[in-house]
């Protein structure tokens, strides 16, 4: 029986995956835990917990390199709810183009006014927009949900420009041709009418957008950020709206300062709150967390390397967590073979600072083997899986 906790509300269509093997009632000590926006900074963790599931994508809530030093495996839902943010941010192109925020407000003032029908015809000029096409748009950050963001600007016949250094393969396949690559952010900040952010929040990226950047940016520029909050500084925003550099900002992160400040477009965390992506993470969340409690199997980790064998059906599988150090594989195989088991398959990944090792083997595995490997320099956590169906 494997124990699983939750710090959000997770979706149903993935809660039910979970067979009769797990325990959900959220008490004792937990072997999984999946959660959302859920912050763990801080947070006292049983040694029991093996896997954490982020149902999202940013992991900036999650310690994910101290949970790596206790053999803790991190997974995320890559792609799962970039059709939701894509979404929202088109929504946010809209709101910001067209006063639909402050129109919205001012019609709702006069629903007691008898002569409403008149005064809009009256009065509407005061809520003129802009169009998006032809506009030039700039995406900071290509991944899943920047590309979609792209492809769509593309689609809405908007000049697109695209700032990725990064980007992965498929993301770059993914990718319209109309995109244009920018080498850096100032490039895209200048010259651009609208900016979208879309890179997590990490050291690289927090304060991205600068105040002495937002200087020199095309004036009126429309900065939409359904990112993280910490990409941009709050000052450097006051001060950009001040001066008119920034026309507009919108933002998914909403804090007491922007409340209360013009021209910002405050949404409450939106981008990920669809049924259809809570259920897509859901699903992919709980997915990843069966595959490694039962099988060993690591899926869209953030911490540790992808490493799959299959089902741990026939053979007892052992899991190993290790510092990616010279030797580890040999030492490990050289502790199986002075106890003379045979190593049916075996598979060694690593990424970064941390490895991964699995190892199928034809004999029954004691606890000294377990202890032995344990105890050798740069491994962070064994664990013995038991087949399910043996064959004797
Ligand atoms: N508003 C919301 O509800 C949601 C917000 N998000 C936020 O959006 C972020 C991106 O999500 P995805 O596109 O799914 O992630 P992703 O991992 O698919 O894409 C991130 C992209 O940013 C790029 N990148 C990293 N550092 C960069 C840098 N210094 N400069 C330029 N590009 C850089 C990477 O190469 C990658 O292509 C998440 O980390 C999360 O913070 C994600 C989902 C929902
Ligand atoms: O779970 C949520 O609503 C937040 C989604 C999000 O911000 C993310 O996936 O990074």
């Amino acid at each position: 029986m494997y124990a699983i906790k939750t710090l959000n509300n997770i979706s149903d269509k993935g809660m039910k995956l979970f067979t009769s093997e797990y325990d959900l009632s959220g008490e004792g000590k937990a072997d999984g835990i999946l959660l959302r926006s859920y912050s763990m900074h801080g947070m006292e963790l049983d040694d029991s917990v093996k896997v954490i599931a982020r149902a999202g994508a940013g992991v900036n809530n999650i310690p994910t390199e101290e949970y790596a030093e206790k053999g803790i495996v991190v997974c995320n839902t890559p792609g799962a709810n970039a059709n939701a943010v894509k979404e929202l941010v088109l929504l946010g192109l809209l709101m910001s183009s067209r006063n639909v925020v402050d129109a919205v407000d001012w019609v709702r003032s006069i629903k007691d006014n008898p002569d409403a029908e008149k005064v809009v015809e009256k009065e509407k000029g005061r809520f003129t927009g802009q169009e998006l096409t032809g506009k030039k748009i700039g995406i900071i950050g290509l991944g899943a949900i920047g590309a979609l963001v792209a492809n769509m600007c593309t689609s809405l016949k908007m000049d697109v420009y695209g700032y990725d250094p990064f980007i992965s393969v498929s993301a770059a396949w993914g990718l319209s041709y109309k995109v244009k690559r920018v080498e850096n952010v100032d490039m895209i900040l200048n010259n651009c009418d609208y900016v979208s952010l879309h890179v997590p929040l990490i050291e690289q990226t927090k304060n991205i957008i600068t105040a002495d950047r937002l200087k020199n940016a095309k004036k009126g520029l429309i900065l939409l950020n359904f990112a993280r909050g910490g990409l941009v500084p709050e000052a450097a925003i006051k001060e950009a709206l001040e001066l008119g550099s920034v026309s507009t900002y919108v933002t998914d992160f909403p804090n007491n300062n922007l409340l209360n400040m013009k021209n910002v477009i405050c949404i409450p965390h939106l981008g990920a709150s669809t049924e259809e992506s809570e259920e897509n993470c859901a699903i992919m969340a709980v997915n990843a967390t069966m595959e490694f409690l039962e099988n060993g199997n690591i899926v869209n980790s953030v911490n540790y390397p992808e490493c799959c064998m299959g089902p741990a059906d026939k053979r007892d599988r052992i899991s190993i967590c290790n510092r990616n150090i010279p030797n580890m594989v040999g030492q490990i195989s050289g502790i199986l073979a002075e106890k003379g088991m045979n190593i049916a398959e075996m598979k060694n990944q690593s990424k970064g600072n941390y490895a991964y090792t699995l190892i199928d083997t034809d004999n029954d595995v004691d606890e000294d083997t377990l202890d032995r490997l344990k105890s050798i320099e740069g491994v962070i956590r064994v664990r013995l899986i038991k087949a399910r169906n043996k064959v004797s």
